[in-house]
């Protein structure tokens, strides 16, 4: 018997209040309907029962955390952004914009394209798409007359000396609020915008697996011998597809474009990383799958399918801690906060007490990110000679493209030879200016970095600065030790106090940490939200003592991951590839054969005590 718990506040609900959530039609949003926890089963799909005292905490729609409190203008009873401190409006975020980050392309010195690639994959894990796909597909109409009497239209004004548009007469971006828990209808208006999505807030690859059980199942498991449902085309692995006409693939060139993604979650067909990561992590399921079923024969689909899942999130979950964070935020950093530890064995952080829940700032800050993408995809073939650019803002809900004129051979190749856009003030054009390519007529992603930060109520950039080094700001002067002097000249002439410098604005600007490649403020803002994965996920992967954990063995041939050998194992013919993946190749880290790069032994996961009692708990 299923129980029903308000998703907003966590505690079960009567039949009475269900059956009023069902005549409001909010029952989707609102109400989370969850199996009685059983203690001893493996990490749960929809995330539900991680935290066995408060069983929805971890499900699809658990509410956020801030790291600091609100902070709107509420002075007309709503919640809007706000104020300057002499009163007025902030300046434009458009216009902040395009003071702060010039436009250029600047490539990486370090870094590969596969590294920006990985990270909108990895903050796919806990978002969801609805506050995208509002403004391009539900409310496209926020610059006409008609989002003037919208409510939920918040579109960014372009100023009319604009360094692009003041050309184009375009005055206006679209945007739109960010959902919340009381746009869902859950709550009262009135109080504090609660942001609402739809992924479980974990790190459990959930944007492949989905979030819920019937959507697994429709879309994701075959029901055979552990795998997922896939389909081949020309010799090539590809998920499920849709069948109908009407799809999420907006930007399929039909009829030669066709292939879109029928996974449990739309997501695989966003971004381009989000995309290739989805098919790669996809095929990696059934590449152990089958190895797991030729070990042992007797595990039935379900202990098959589980385990495969749970290598699967590991190897996902050791990737990014083990060998991209400490690339991008320090090694030492990372293993003196506790991120990561020195030592290859077990690690036990849980704290029950800690729930499974994401911050608001850590979507908002990783943002940043932004920064470092390329706008030029750079195609290679398989020995390494270039072949073309092709944007790659034009390829987000465009999964065809990959399918037609071994398209996706040629980006994989291209992954780990070309370099990410740098880590500077300079942001490519096609991020500033294009943003999601024909979806929309123009657009700036980072004014609406910008222009979201503000809606979603955070508080000064120097608020969050004293909360990360225990000091306080009170004039530009103190912000000498943040800023390079140039770029402190140029936050003075923009904002007329430091309480008044925006979140992002201020990470846009400030200097790096030691050790690392990102600003010193998104390093401690992020390391508290992956401290937060480690600490309250029941199912981290590290544990020894959580329900079906790896042995010590099986521990230490995970720890064997890396994203050279995933790509080695399920990209389109790679054969050889460098060491480290995200690194450029150079003489430290020279491209060689696969042969080369460790491997993860599947023998540590046979089963020689199982011949009939071979179940894994978990539900169907
Ligand atoms: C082709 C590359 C990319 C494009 C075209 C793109 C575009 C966008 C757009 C249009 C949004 C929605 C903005 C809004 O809320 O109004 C967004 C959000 C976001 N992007 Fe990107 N992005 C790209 C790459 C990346 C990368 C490499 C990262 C790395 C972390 C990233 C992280 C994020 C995050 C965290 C959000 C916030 C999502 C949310 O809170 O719902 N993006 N991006």
């Amino acid at each position: 018997e299923k129980i029903r718990y308000d998703s907003f506040k966590g505690c079960p609900i009567s039949d009475k209040e269900y059956k009023e959530t069902i005549k409001r039609n909010t029952t989707f949003w609102c109400v989370n309907e969850i199996e009685p926890c059983d203690p001893d089963e493996g990490r749960r799909v929809d995330g539900s029962c991680n935290n066995l005292k408060h069983p929805t905490r971890g499900a699809t729609h658990t509410p956020f955390y801030r790291i600091l409190p609100a902070e709107y203008d509420t002075d007309d009873g709503k919640f809007e952004p706000r104020k300057a401190s002499d009163g007025g409006p902030l300046p434009l975020a458009r216009y902040l914009r395009t003071s702060f980050l010039a436009e250029g392309k600047v490539p990486d010195p370090v870094f590969t394209q596969l590294l920006t690639h990985i990270l909108a994959f990895v903050v796919s894990d806990v978002l969801s798409l609805q506050d995208t796909v509002n403004y391009i597909v539900w409310r496209p109409y926020c610059c006409l007359p008609k989002g003037k009497t919208d409510p939920n239209c918040v579109p960014n004004e372009v100023p009319v000396d604009d360094p692009v548009h003041r050309f184009s007469g375009i005055r206006c971006f679209n945007m739109t609020r960010p959902e919340s828990f009381q746009s869902m209808g859950c709550i009262k208006n009135g109080t504090v915008p609660e942001r609402i999505i739809s992924s479980t807030p974990m790190m459990d690859l959930s944007q492949m697996y989905g979030n819920l059980y019937e959507n697994l199942a429709k879309n994701g498991r075959k029901f055979e011998k552990g795998l997922l449902k896939y389909e081949v085309e020309d010799d090539r692995i590809w998920p499920p597809s849709t069948k109908t006409k009407v799809d999420l693939c907006l930007l399929n060139q039909k009829p030669v474009e066709k292939r879109c993604h029928a996974t449990p979650e739309d997501g695989s067909n966003t971004l381009l990383g989000i995309n290739l990561f989805s098919i790669w992590f996809w095929r990696n399921h059934n590449r152990m799958a089958n190895a797991l079923s030729e070990l042992n024969p007797a595990w039935d689909d379900e202990k098959l399918f589980y385990t495969a899942r749970d290598i699967n999130i590991a190897t996902w979950t050791q990737i990014v801690y083990y060998e991209l964070l400490p690339l991008l935020m320090g090694r030492d950093n990372l293993i003196r906060d506790s991120v990561i530890m020195s030592t290859p064995g077990f690690r036990d952080l849980y704290n029950e007490e800690k729930l499974p829940q994401i911050a608001l700032e850590y979507p908002l800050v990783t943002r940043w990110f932004h920064v470092m993408q390329e706008g030029a995809l750079k195609l290679y073939d398989q020995d390494g000679y270039y072949l073309r650019d092709f944007p790659i803002v034009n390829l987000t809900l465009r999964t065809g493209w990959l399918a037609v004129d071994d398209n996706i051979d040629y980006i994989t190749q291209g992954s780990f030879r070309q370099a990410c856009g740098k880590a500077d003030y300079i942001v490519d054009p096609d991020m500033s200016e294009v943003g999601l390519g024909p979806h929309q007529r123009a657009n700036d992603v980072l004014t609406s970095d910008l222009a979201k930060n503000r809606y979603f109520g955070f508080k000064p950039y120097v608020a969050y600065r004293e909360w990360c080094f225990g000091r306080s700001y009170d004039d530009f002067d103190d912000l000498k030790e943040a800023f390079d002097p140039e770029r402190l000249e140029l936050l003075k002439e923009r904002y007329k106090s430091v309480e008044d410098i925006d979140l992002m604005a201020g990470l846009w600007l400030e200097k790096h940490v030691e050790g690392g490649y990102i600003p010193e403020t998104l390093y401690c803002i992020m390391s508290e939200q992956l401290i937060r994965f480690v600490v309250s996920d029941r199912h981290w992967y590290e544990r020894p003592n959580r329900p079906h954990a790896f042995t010590a063995d099986q521990l230490l041939e995970i720890r064997k991951a890396s994203v050279s050998r995933l790509l080695c194992d399920v990209g389109d013919k790679v054969s050889e590839i460098q060491p480290q993946g995200f690194v450029r190749a150079g003489p430290k880290n020279k491209i060689c054969s696969c042969e080369e790069i460790p491997k993860i032994d599947l023998s540590a996961w046979k089963d020689s005590g199982c011949k009939n009692h071979c179940h894994y708990r978990n539900r169907k």
